[in-house]
């Protein structure tokens, strides 16, 4: 596993999102794993959410990234991975949140619902905002048990 890096994907509708995203780590000195698309060319989003949460389902990848036009298909997908605690977060709050009590490890965004400006945002504060860990901790370990 390499803790430093993160895997991002998106869909078509997204595709502009995601190389904004992906120069932002850069910049930050983040090694990202670009699990595609590469152009804005109509692709089905399943096939990329299931190359980022089967990543890091299997510890291949601590983080991932998600982006789609609203970001549900994106979401619906990962979370069938185990292990995948996906959030859908087109705002601050959620962002925060999503960090705080549930640990997420997929963010996922919605493209054709914010702009770019935002996105950034919001993935700055879900990569700064540690998880609280006490009682959510307990709540997550539930989680192991749903078949
Ligand atoms: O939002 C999405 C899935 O939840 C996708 O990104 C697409 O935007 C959506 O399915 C519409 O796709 P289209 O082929 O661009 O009409």
């Amino acid at each position: 596993m390499n803790n430093k890096s993160i895997i991002i994907g998106c869909d078509h509708a997204a595709f502009g999102l995601k190389e904004t995203l992906k120069a932002y780590l850069v910049e930050q000195g983040i090694e990202v794993e670009d699990a595609g698309p590469f152009n804005t060319d109509s692709v089905d989003y399943p096939d990329f959410g299931i190359k980022v949460a089967g990543a890091v389902s299997q510890g291949k990848f601590e983080k991932g990234i998600l982006l789609c036009g609203t970001g549900i298909g994106m979401s619906m997908v990962a979370n069938r991975f185990d292990h995948v605690r996906a959030a859908l977060c087109n705002d601050l709050f959620s962002a925060l949140m999503s960090k705080k009590h549930n640990n997420a490890n997929i963010l996922v965004i919605g493209a054709r619902v914010i702009g770019d400006i935002l996105a950034l945002e919001i993935l700055k504060t879900w990569l700064q905002t540690p998880f609280e860990g006490g009682r959510h901790q307990a709540r997550l370990d539930k989680f192991d048990k749903i078949n």
